[in-house]
């Protein structure tokens, strides 16, 4: 690619250019440089639902009717240059949006393409997208692609010189993107340049690799900071400047200015969870965001002051909003439940920027040859209208041959006649003087008449010219009369709007009054429900309470029985300690039975007496004392004593009988209670059957009650057609009833509680 030296250095300014005298009747280059206004031209695109929004569903509330209209459930609709569902390429979005814009820039226009949008609703991808994925490119690529197919395939006569710059506003700060350093840059005006950014980085770009590189590397340096809403969410905003110079072969020279701006998220703070640095961060980015707001509100309603200056945002995109801009609005939007609110706020702002008006034109700088060659046009021009205005004169006054003049001409024939050639005239002359004579008794006699016809004439002229004042009073009337329709055209188009606007307010009324006798039905559904609920509620009570009566009696029996059951266990527990008392005892009074012991030791003597091998006598005489021994009587009372309390400690026949009967009653309380065990089962078989029957009853009610329904809704059905519920079938399908299904949109509250129960 050719490159051109400073093309547009001694260019006047935009400001100059427009009050110059412009030729007005040119031919191709009259329309090049008048100036033409158009709106803003706003988009609005929905992304496909992220993996956070589809592990969440919910019911749709946005709902695309056709390629303008988005219906935001239930009666809101905007309307946009286009809208794009979820379903919408980025092709798709490139050709409605970014192609215009590039012809535009191409043709010698600025222009200017805003993404808005809550954090994470698309701007970037919309914007940037995947830079090296075909599919997944987003405008800005897509739009380099596009100027390097039209350089390459122009007259390469052509020389063109493209130029990029990239930058951030950030907290109200501007920095490069496409240098190092990032030195905090001044926004400065100039009759020349315009507003523009100080020591901004220029790059000028012979390829469209270079300039992807450079994106990429402007995309590397934007400022990101992690928010709960969206992790890389970018707090900053983005502009990416193109600026294009062509210089055709006949020496014209025009200049483009591109602006592709990716908007910092628009959500609210709050909803962020920011804090600290974040919060301050956001609190600047919303001012930004607020100012542009403000910007827009002031330009929709024609205020005087235009609050551009109010931040750096508006300051340098000043230009694209009411200015020498053919700008584009694209607003991002999410259109799952959660982000309603962002959705119907960005979608409002939407529509007031619609009604902006840019006033834009070419900028066109001329060769001396086709100045020239305009000046040669309008030279023409002048000439013809000269002639066509002499001829119009011509017309108005009559034409009154000058006999006089004829006669004298004929005489100076004559007498040139006489002295050149002979002293008698020729025969040819003096016939055609006789004949002139003949001519001028006529003309004399017609003479005699002039001065009337002279005065007709003059009169006629005066009739001529009165018309033509009257005509002048009849068109400076009609004028007037055009501005008097006019001003009452302007009055009727109000009168229109302000009608629209009770229409629409009426409209609303109207659906206001249907959804508030949606309401009373629903409240009257919900109070018979509630009845049916208090009834439901009183069986329930009736036959819960009957149950817990039983219950409760069956646990107080239960109860008694177990502490009769105890306490027989208790009087069992003595009774088993007095058995092994007694079995004590009774193994005691055996080892201490006085035979036992005599018997041991009469035994142990007679062995000890034997190992002894003592003689007989002596073994008979210690035998014969160890009996008297035993005689002793202390020995005789110890057994006593044992043999008495052994009697003492035994249980007596009325313990026994005691214990006899505490045994039958165990096993009295333990039939008892094991009938009771079985009487609590079969209550709560009873219990159960009884829930069985709630729920069969609830499917019976749920049943009427979708009858009822049914029944109410064709009671009420509207009379005219609204919008549709879903993007398949036209709008006059759909009642705007079943926009409002009140089985869905507000379930009866017996239905909760049925459905937990089932
Ligand atoms: N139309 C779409 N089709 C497919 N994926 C999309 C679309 N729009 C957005 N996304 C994806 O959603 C995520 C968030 O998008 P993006 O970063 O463009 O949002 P953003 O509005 O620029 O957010 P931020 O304000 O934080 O910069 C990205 O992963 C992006 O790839």
């Amino acid at each position: 690619m050719k490159k051109i030296p400073a093309l547009f250095d001694s260019d006047s300014s935009a400001k100059k250019r427009a009050k110059s005298p412009m030729p007005k009747r040119l031919n191709s280059p009259r329309n090049v440089l008048s100036e033409n206004t158009s709106n803003i031209k706003v988009f609005a695109r929905f992304r496909p639902l992220n993996k956070m929004e589809e592990n969440n569903p919910s019911q749709d509330f946005c709902i695309f009717p056709d390629i303008h209209t988005v219906l935001l459930q239930p009666d809101v609709i905007h309307t946009f240059d286009r809208v794009f569902p979820p379903t919408s390429n980025q092709l798709t979005v490139y050709d409605s949006v970014g192609r215009d814009a590039i012809q535009d820039v191409l043709n010698g226009y600025n222009s200017t393409i805003f993404a808005y949008g809550q954090t994470g609703s698309g701007k970037t991808y919309t914007m940037f997208g995947e830079l090296r994925d075909s599919n997944g490119q987003g405008i800005i690529p897509r739009s380099i692609q596009e100027i390097f197919t039209y350089i390459n395939q122009s007259d390469p006569e052509c020389e063109f010189v493209l130029t990029c710059s990239m930058l951030e506003i950030y907290k109200e700060t501007l920095f490069d993107l496409l240098s190092l350093q990032r030195p905090d840059l001044k926004i400065k005006e100039s009759a020349t340049k315009g507003i523009y950014v100080e020591g901004l980085t220029q790059l000028s770009l012979q390829s469209q690799d270079e300039l992807l590189r450079i994106v990429e590397l402007g995309e590397q340096t934007r400022k990101v900071a992690a928010t709960r809403i969206n992790q890389y969410s970018s707090r900053s905003h983005t502009i990416f400047m193109l600026e294009i110079k062509q210089r055709l072969p006949n020496e014209t020279e025009k200049k483009g200015k591109l602006n592709l701006v990716d908007l910092a998220g628009s959500e609210k703070v709050g909803k962020t969870g920011a804090q600290g640095e974040i919060l301050e961060e956001a609190k600047k980015i919303n001012l930004s965001l607020s100012c542009l707001g403000n910007v827009i509100h002031a330009l929709t309603t024609n205020n005087d002051h235009i609050p551009y200056r109010n931040s750096k945002l508006t300051r340098i995109l000043q230009e694209s909003l009411g200015g020498n801009y053919k700008t584009s609005l694209i607003v991002t939007c999410s259109s799952h439940v959660t982000s309603m609110d962002e959705t119907v706020s960005t979608l409002k702002f939407a529509s007031r920027a619609k009604s902006i008006k840019n006033h834009y034109k070419m900028n066109v700088k001329m060769s001396s040859e086709m100045m020239q060659q305009m000046i040669k046009d309008l030279k023409l021009q002048l000439q013809l209208a000269h002639q066509e205005l002499e001829q119009l004169k011509r017309k108005s006054i009559l034409d009154i041959p000058n006999e006089n003049n004829l006669i004298k001409h004929y005489d100076s024939q004559i007498n040139q006649e006489k002295g050149n050639k002979s002293k008698h005239p020729s025969m040819s002359l003096m016939t055609d003087k006789s004949c002139l004579q003949i001519d001028l008794s006529f003309f004399s006699s017609k003479k005699a008449s002039q001065p009337e016809n002279i005065i007709e004439q003059k009169e006629n002229e005066i009739n001529y010219l009165k018309q033509i004042d009257d005509l002048k009073i009849q068109l400076g009337q009609s004028k007037m009369e055009c501005q008097r329709k006019q001003v009452k055209i302007t009055q009727l188009n109000q009168k229109i709007d302000s009608l629209e606007k009770m229409v629409n307010k009426l409209q609303r009324g109207e659906n206001n009054l249907r959804a508030e006798q949606n309401q009373i039905l629903f409240d009257e559904i919900n109070s018979l429900n509630d009845q049916l609920n208090i009834l439901n509620n009183d069986i329930d009570d009736y036959q819960n309470n009957q149950l817990k009566d039983k219950m409760d009696q069956i646990n107080i029996d239960y109860s008694r029985k177990l502490e009769q059951i105890i306490n027989g266990e208790i009087t069992q527990s003595k009774l088993t300690k007095i058995i092994t008392k007694s079995q004590t005892i009774e193994q005691v009074m055996q080892k201490l039975s006085l035979q036992n012991l005599l018997n041991t030791i009469h035994r142990a003597i007679t062995t000890n007496l034997v190992n002894l091998k003592l003689p007989l006598d002596i073994s008979k005489k210690i035998s014969d004392i160890m009996e008297e021994s035993l005689k002793h009587p202390l020995i005789e009372q110890g057994v006593m004593d044992y043999i008495t309390n052994y009697e003492s400690m035994k249980p007596n026949r009325c313990e026994e009988q005691k214990i006899e009967a505490l045994k039958l009653d165990k096993q009295r309380y333990s039939q008892e209670r094991q009938n009771l065990v079985e009487y609590v089962e079969k209550l709560k078989d009873r219990n159960d059957q009884l829930l069985q029957q709630l729920k069969r009853q609830n499917l019976i009610i749920q049943q009427k009650m979708t009858q009822f329904q049914l029944m109410e809704s064709k009671y009420h059905e509207p009379t005219t057609p609204l919008m549709v519920i879903d993007n398949q079938r036209p709008v006059s399908q759909h009642s705007d009833r079943s926009l409002c299904k009140p089985n869905t949109a507000r379930k009866p509250s017996t239905f909760f509680r049925y459905e937990e129960l089932l």
